[in-house]
């Protein structure tokens, strides 16, 4: 019988994901089947970049719109932000403001999970939140509103 080593970490995946290429956000991840709330549905490994690789190389590359946000202590003990590959379905899943897919780092052993926020119907897109800082015009946006002029007016403080 072989032994569990301590440092082994269970890739948890979801049976029911498919990855669908023509989406008007390029290739995305949907549900086949309903998911429950909370459900894990992906672990994946991460590869961290060195700060400076990653400023002199990386951000020239179209590898720089799917990277994420990864904090690294430095030699003194300071912790900077640098970048991480995010390998598997991971770098698949799109952004949209309304998203029903939560990302958790786990710094330490370099993977991030997925969790469902909600319960998924099946058919449904499976989306993250990239935040508001997006350098693409987010399809899924709602359409802005826009304001009568008067109701503008309306909303000028006046002393
Ligand atoms: C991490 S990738 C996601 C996978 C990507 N759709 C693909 O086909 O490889 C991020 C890129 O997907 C596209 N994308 C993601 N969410 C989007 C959205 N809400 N609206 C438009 N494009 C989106 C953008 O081109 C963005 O740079």
């Amino acid at each position: 019988m072989s032994a569990v080593k301590k440092d082994t970490l269970p890739l948890t995946r979801s049976a029911h994901l498919v990855l669908v290429s023509d989406t008007p956000k390029g290739r995305g991840v949907f549900a086949q089947q309903n998911i429950d709330a909370h459900t894990v549905i992906e672990t994946c490994p991460v590869l961290v970049l060195d700060p400076v690789e990653n400023t002199e190389h990386i951000e020239h590359t179209t590898l720089y719109h799917y990277t994420y946000n990864w904090p690294m202590k430095t030699a003194n003990g300071s912790v900077i932000t640098t970048q991480a590959v995010v390998f598997g379905l991971g770098s698949m899943f799109n952004h949209s403001h309304d998203q029903n897919v939560g990302w958790e780092r786990n710094v330490e052993k370099q993977v991030v999970t997925y969790k469902t926020l909600r319960s998924v119907s099946a058919g449904e897109e499976l989306c993250i939140s990239y935040g508001s800082h997006l350098t693409f015009k987010d399809v899924s946006a709602p359409p802005e509103e826009i304001e009568e002029p008067h109701e503008m007016l309306s909303k000028i403080q006046l002393d």
